[in-house]
């Protein structure tokens, strides 16, 4: 593009608009302005007295303006220019418009500066009226008259405002580029320069802080060493200066920058007429550099590190209290250090987490440690049902009459229940602990909670019934052994659940390997404990459980009241109810035997919580699905890949040094960074490491139509997106031969082949079990093959 294309495709007016709004921000009066101009107004309206009505306040205004508030010359001004004008006198000038009418008429004329004319009565009085004939000269017009005192404040024109808007960035780009060459200095100074971890002055000081640290962590006073860290801080980078720039000691003179000429332009022979002598006036220093923080600091500061610091103090009295605290103490120093030396990066790497000490392994023998303790058979179960089965209220009661939670905690739910309205919820409070369940009366996640019965140590995991929170309820369902079905026995409400979640709930946990089964038929205080009302209940669930998958030896029905307990612990006082005389639900929890526990094989474990406490950076739930661990072991988290060692461990709530597959268990986790980890990951041992993979084959019970597209897999709490990929075949559900090949369409019910393709690797293996959702429903389940 050529310049005057340039030129022509330029947008004046968007350059133009820009310097209005700067030009409007210049004529604003300053407030010491605007204070005289109201004297002066004031003065000039007494003045003028009866005239004063001939002239505008703009017009006086503009006179004060232009006199520098000389009321006199105002006066002078105003009477000769709108009261009683001299005849002669033309053309008509406006103070803003005499200069430019002086350079006109000097131009045109070849007149002399001051050769008076029409112009005397103008300029009488003003210092520069009365030259001698020999000073006389030819005024040479300033290249851009502009505005302000000598050329009054009239607006500019359009180009001259360009003009002014182009010098303007151009000094604001001098500026900027000063500001520029200023940082590049400082960064010459700054510790996060190229200077070597161990050249870095800071780092050197830094250093010897972390060092300070390490004494105190080994219970040594850092101060008796004579280590005094802060002053050196101060020193050192005062001495690379020293070398490098060869100047002398004063922080302010050894980092001025070489002298440039000004960029502003010198007072011109007219200005110092009337000014006087620019060196004469006060000049206001210019700062060129800008100074680091500690460079300006007073000798008497400096002194002040010469002490202890208050940190250091504590340290020190910290250190001397035992090598454990200080060694906390010492960590949070180090971290206060980093903060405050930030930008000192090389000193990070001494906080390396790797760095603490491995946890000690007292090398058990786990297996046989297991099987010589007499501990209590341990179990889990889940509990499943439509939504407002009752389920939690069922489990809230169960814990009450086991007297886990006393009556006076129950009595308090119950108020607190009661304030919101939701005073039938209060035993449901128990376990729904979290606001969002209170408010809404609903289970949301997953609640665990313990009980002990004389044989067995049971884990409840409360399962949401409301089929938002089906993936909730899928975490639940793989890591029980058995599970609890709620039916809400009251009048049309077993029919809409069995449309509902108590079939899918049903068919999900069977595809999760859960094989025993306890059907609690609920509220029956609601239809007067009508026998006929559970046989029904009894013959169609039993019917469509089997159906499902359940053996009728796995599948046992309990008539209950939760709400009231009745057959929870103790049997039912209620005469209605005295037609039942089976066990009640705790007898047949206690006759479920769990599942195989696979303890001989590798570990594995799915995290279904992730948290931290102030002892504990990193602490992580869940059951060992498989194998054994005990305190002081290596882990590797999948997907991460990242090795983390057991610091200390829980079994069911209570301090132990080791754990096998089927217990629910708390490891406090150390050496591994909290980013590598989170829910659905899982732990694993080092040596058998679990594999991530992004493709697997699926034996699948079809709850829907599958074909290839888009699904949502789920194992535990891990969810992954993926799609399945390809049908092989159709299968036999008994024998499991393939009965067609390659479908386009799996029918719902059917057994199928499938392969699925994931986005990303995540850990998986044969003989786990998945869940795989669509748009929100379950449409199949199965095992890895
Ligand atoms: N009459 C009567 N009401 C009951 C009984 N059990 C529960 N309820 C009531 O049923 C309602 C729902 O109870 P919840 O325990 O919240 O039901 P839930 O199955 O846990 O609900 P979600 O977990 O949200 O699916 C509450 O108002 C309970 O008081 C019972 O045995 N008899």
């Amino acid at each position: 593009m050529s310049r005057h294309q340039a030129v022509r495709n330029m947008d004046y007016q968007d350059e133009l608009d820009d310097y209005e709004g700067y030009s409007e921000e210049e004529d604003e009066l300053s407030p010491e302005d605007r204070a005289l101009m109201e004297q002066g107004k004031a003065a000039v309206r007494a003045a003028l007295a009866t005239s004063a009505s001939r002239v505008t306040t703009a017009q006086i205004e503009e006179a004060l303006w232009h006199y520098y508030y000389d009321v006199d010359k105002t006066v002078a001004y105003l009477i000769s220019k709108f009261i009683d004008p001299p005849k002669t006198q033309k053309p008509s000038l406006t103070p803003c418009q005499g200069l430019e009418f002086v350079r006109q008429t000097s131009l045109a004329t070849g007149n002399t500066f001051g050769s008076g004319g029409c112009l005397s009565g103008y300029f009488r009085g003003m210092p520069w009226g009365n030259i001698p004939e020999h000073r006389k000269a030819l005024l040479i017009p300033p290249p851009q008259p502009r505005g302000g005192l000598l050329g009054g404040s009239a607006k500019m024109s359009k180009l001259q405002q360009l003009a002014a808007a182009r010098k303007k960035k151009a000094e604001e780009k001098e500026a900027q580029d000063k500001i520029e060459q200023t940082r590049s200095q400082m960064k010459d100074l700054s510790v996060s320069s190229s200077a070597t971890k161990e050249n870095s002055p800071l780092a050197g000081a830094f250093g010897k802080r972390l060092k300070t640290s390490e004494s105190t962590a080994k219970g040594r006073n850092p101060l008796e060493d004579g280590e005094r860290t802060r002053p050196e801080a101060m020193e050192q980078p005062l001495a690379k200066i020293t070398n490098e720039q060869e100047m002398a000691i004063d922080p302010v003179q050894e980092i001025s920058v070489p002298e440039t000429p000004s960029p502003r332009v010198g007072p011109s022979p007219f200005a110092q007429t009337l000014f006087g002598s620019s060196s004469d006036s006060p000049k206001r220093k210019i700062r060129e550099f800008f100074p680091l923080p500690y460079m300006e600091i007073a000798p008497s500061a400096l002194d002040a590190f010469s002490n202890p610091s208050p940190d250091d103090v504590v340290l020190t009295a910290q250190s001397k209290a035992g090598k454990k605290q200080s060694d906390a103490t010492g960590k949070k120093n180090k971290k206060k250090t980093d903060s405050s030396a930030d930008g000192v990066t090389n000193g990070v790497g001494a906080l390396k987490i790797e760095d603490a000490p491995l946890p000690k392994s007292k090398n058990l023998d786990v297996l046989s440690e297991f099987h010589s303790s007499n501990s209590k058979k341990t179990a889990s179960f889940v509990v499943v049902g439509h939504v407002d089965a009752g389920k939690s209220t069922m489990m809230g009661r169960l814990l009450l009459d086991l007297g886990v939670v006393d009556q006076r905690t129950v009595d308090k739910l119950r108020q607190e229940a009661d304030k919101i309205g939701k005073k039938s919820f209060a035993l449901a409070w128990v376990l729904d602990q979290r606001t969002e369940e209170r408010s809404r009366g609903v289970t949301i996640d997953i609640a665990t909670n313990r009980f002990e019965t004389d044989k067995t140590s049971f884990t409840i995991l409360d399962a949401p019934g409301h089929q938002d929170f089906i993936p909730n309820m899928i975490a639940g369902a793989s890591q029980a052994d058995f599970a609890i079905l709620v039916i809400d026995a009251s009048t049309g409400a077993f029919e809409s659940g069995l449309k509902g979640q108590t079939r899918e709930h049903s068919l999900l946990i069977r595809s999760m390997g859960v094989s025993r089964i306890i059907v609690a038929v609920n509220k029956l205080d609601t239809v007067g404990w009508s026998k006929e009302r559970f046989d029904e209940i009894r013959n169609q669930v039993s019917g469509f459980l089997s159906a499902t998958g359940f053996q009728s030896k796995n599948i046992s029905f309990v008539p209950v009241s939760g709400l009231h307990g009745d057959n929870l612990v103790r049997k039912s006082p209620d005469p209605a109810a005295s037609w039942y005389t089976g066990d009640t639900l705790v007898e047949e929890l206690e006759n479920s035997e769990p599942s195989a526990r696979a303890l001989a094989k590798p570990l594995r474990m799915t995290i279904a919580e992730v948290f931290r406490s102030t002892q504990n950076p990193l602490s992580i739930a869940g059951r060992l699905d498989a194998g054994s661990l005990q305190m002081g072991d290596a882990i590797l988290v999948q997907p991460s890949g990242e090795k983390a060692y057991i610091k200390s461990l829980q079994v069911d709530d209570a301090p132990a040094d080791w754990a096998v597959a089927g217990q629910n268990v708390v490891l406090h986790l150390s050496n591994i960074d909290p980013i590598h980890v989170r829910l659905g990951d899982i732990v694993c041992d080092p040596a058998k490491p679990i594999q991530c993979v992004d493709m697997f084959t699926l034996k699948a019970l079809a709850f829907d139509f599958l074909m290839p597209m888009q699904v949502d897999v789920h194992r535990g709490r891990l969810h992954a997106a993926g799609r399945i990929e390809a049908i092989p075949g159709l299968l036999d559900k008994v024998t499991g031969a393939v009965t067609k090949k390659k479908p386009k369409i799996v029918k719902p019910a059917s057994v199928a082949r499938i392969v699925v393709k994931l986005e990303a690797k995540v850990p998986l293996e044969a003989g786990q079990r998945v869940v795989l959702r669509s748009s929100g429903e379950t449409v199949a389940a199965g095992l890895l093959e």
